[in-house]
């Protein structure tokens, strides 16, 4: 017996948005109201070939399964597949009665082993972002598209591929921080991939430290959380002088939801004020970040580049490899301090695929990707200019986006 959706009762609405996707011959009928019945014809003459079946039946049932684990502990839920008449059929019944706020309830993540073939078509728009409900990276998704529909992924890899194969529209990734610095995991997943940047969100990060109900400070012997949110805190934890180890998980939320779950009240997460309402958690301290104006900047990546435009400020993020010969990156740079265009970001990664250049001599010089960050839209002739000069001093060269920056104003006593 599997089950799903334990917290409402009713039919989790992406296995109806699957079930509805023009074009993939799928029919469904609510036999009920937290019943789902999804058929589909498995014959040759306008029904779904055996591949595209089973790659319905893939996601359909890795969502189920991904929730079984948790609502083991309740009762009540099913999903059945069936042959009747020459149609297979998929049966959802989900679980009643769930008590709310469960984190048990929540999406699971994407993970690699979701995926399938099987393009969707919803009206909502579908961000992927790494982490679970209560994650920076879901909240920056609400700032860049308040109506959307948060994908969680349990790996930034996941989210990009998410977008890839249509599972989602577009992914948001963090990719600097003020206090932590780069995300450099992104920076190369953003090459490895052929996603755009098309649009940019900075969210102002407030850290909190959340326990168990009635756990006290000095029960407190280890502190887990993103590795970023751990060094953006790291001054205040010591501060506070707690006898506690520090250690990384995968995402700040993720964190505080392994707490509830595993009843860990040793243990306490850095985390956000929404994971601690998502998760049943108290807040021993908050505001915990070593500078009050702690700010991550994420990008938006869809499979299709925007139009640039020059009714407002746009940025526009390239990638190169340098050419040999001396003073490259000096010139390369030059292409647009000569044009007057800022430079908001450079940053330097290992080039993986060449990563050492031997010299004349036998000097061994290390070989870098840059990429830089400039406040001009590829629809001006002066970013046009400058990179018809920049592509001479590089062996490679490619725009990553050219996108709107966000220009939300400041304060200090925004919340996440
Ligand atoms: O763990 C999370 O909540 C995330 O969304 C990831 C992340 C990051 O990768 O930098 C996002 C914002 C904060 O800087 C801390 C963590």
């Amino acid at each position: 017996m599997q089950s799903i959706n334990p917290l409402s009762g009713s039919i989790d609405k992406s296995l109806v948005r699957i079930a509805s996707t023009p074009g993939l011959g799928l029919t469904h009928h609510r036999s009920s109201p937290s019943r789902l019945t999804v058929k589909c014809l498995d014959s040759a003459n306008g029904g779904r070939t055996r591949h595209e079946w089973q790659s319905c039946c893939a996601v359909l049932a890795s969502k189920v399964a991904s929730q079984q684990q948790d609502s083991k502990k309740t009762d009540g839920g099913s999903t059945g597949v069936a042959t009747v008449n020459g149609h297979k059929t998929l049966d959802f019944v989900p679980i009643n009665g769930a008590v709310a706020k469960s984190p048990f309830a929540l999406p699971k993540p994407l993970s690699i082993s979701d995926f399938s073939a099987v393009p969707l078509h919803g009206s909502q728009l579908r961000v992927a972002y790494q982490g679970v409900p209560g994650a920076y990276s879901e909240a920056a998704a609400g700032k860049a598209y308040p109506n959307c529909e948060p994908i969680p992924c349990d790996q930034f890899e996941v989210a990009f591929q998410a977008v890839e194969i249509w599972i989602a529209d577009r992914a948001v990734l963090p990719v600097e921080n003020s206090l932590g610095g780069s995300i450099h995991r992104n920076y190369d997943l953003l090459l490895r991939h052929r996603l755009h940047i098309v649009g940019e969100v900075q969210l102002p990060v407030h850290h909190c430290l959340l326990a168990l109900p009635g756990v006290r400070m000095e029960h407190i012997t280890r502190i887990i959380s993103h590795p970023q949110a751990l060094s953006q805190c790291e001054n205040t934890i010591t501060k506070m002088g707690l006898n506690a180890s520090r250690e990384a998980v995968d995402d700040t939320a993720g964190a505080a939801e392994y707490i509830a779950t595993k009843n860990l009240r040793n243990t306490a997460a850095i985390a956000s004020a929404r994971a601690a309402e998502l998760y049943g958690l108290q807040t021993l301290a908050k505001g915990i970040q070593d500078d009050s104006s702690n700010v991550t900047r994420f990008v938006i990546l869809s499979r299709e580049p925007i139009i640039p435009r020059i009714d407002r400020p746009f940025k526009t993020s390239i990638v190169f490899a340098q050419e040999k010969g001396t003073n490259i990156l000096f010139k390369v740079l030059s292409s647009f301090a000569f044009r007057n265009i800022n430079l908001t970001k450079i940053e330097s990664r290992p080039h993986r695929n060449q990563p050492i250049r031997v010299e004349d001599g036998g000097a061994k010089q290390f070989e870098y990707l840059f990429y830089v960050d400039f406040e001009a839209s590829m629809a001006e002739e002066r970013a046009q200019n400058a990179l018809a000069e920049v592509e001479e001093f590089t062996s490679f060269l490619r725009v990553l986006g050219s996108y709107p920056m966000d220009m939300t104003p400041w304060r200090p006593d925004m919340e996440e």
